[in-house]
């Protein structure tokens, strides 16, 4: 292909670095078991080990709170019928080791990690169609990348779907899904769009790791 042709393509830098199919962070070895190359998508193996997930579930359990909209109104939101909480950064030594080893899974300092969210959905809830990034206006300090991690097993539903991929991650503990939507391409960006399909069977808990572009953390 000429320059200037185009039909030209140029592959888009990517946030997440891996050669190979194993990624080591200080204290895990982290497996990829599947890719989608733009925009770029991982499945990945042995993020969380089943006693982590365990605990997170038990700090979290307590503080979960129904989603809602806006400040005042106290209105549940249908978008996401899911109940969540977020923990304090650096809230005890479980929470500031998984930290420690997503922000070196997703090649961003911990710096730029937003506090990490739990989400729990009974069957019958779900998250509809979004994206991480906020799309009003002028946002200074936007979200770049996602990571998801499945803290239980679904029997049924709950899947993770990206409906203009087709393609749907089903929850396993301990796995997660990694997205970034960090392109000069927006076409690519969009089409990270993605839902937390109903959970039919089970329950389904998650933590969600968002990083921003810049520093976000005071301390
Ligand atoms: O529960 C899921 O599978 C999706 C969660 C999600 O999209 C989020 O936390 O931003
Ligand atoms: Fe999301």
């Amino acid at each position: 292909m000429r320059v200037g042709d185009e039909t030209m393509t140029v592959k888009e830098q990517t946030i997440f670095n891996s050669c190979g199919n194993v990624i080591k962070t200080s204290d895990k070895e982290i497996h990829i078991i599947g890719r989608i190359d733009e925009p770029l998508i991982l499945i990945l193996e042995n993020v969380l080990s089943h006693e982590e997930c365990d605990v997170l579930i038990d700090l979290a359990k307590n503080r979960l709170q129904r989603a809602k909209i806006g400040g005042k109104s106290h209105v549940e939101s249908d978008i996401r019928t899911s109940s969540s909480m977020f923990f304090e950064e650096n809230e005890n030594e479980c929470i500031k080791k998984v930290e420690t080893r997503v922000s070196e899974l997703m090649n961003i300092p911990v710096s730029h990690a937003e506090p990490l969210q739990i989400l729990h959905y009974k069957p019958g809830e779900q998250y509809h169609p979004h994206f991480d990034y906020f799309t009003s206006g002028n946002v200074v300090n936007n979200r770049i990348s996602t990571l998801i991690m499945y803290l239980s097993d679904v029997e049924e539903g709950g899947e993770t779907y990206f409906p203009s991929l087709r393609l749907a991650v089903t929850p396993k503990k301990g796995s997660a899904v990694y997205f970034e939507y960090f392109y000069n391409d927006y076409r690519l960006n969009e089409l990270t769009l993605h839902a937390g399909n109903p959970v039919v069977i089970g329950a389904k808990w998650v933590a969600t790791q968002w990083m921003r572009r810049q520093s976000h953390r005071i301390t």
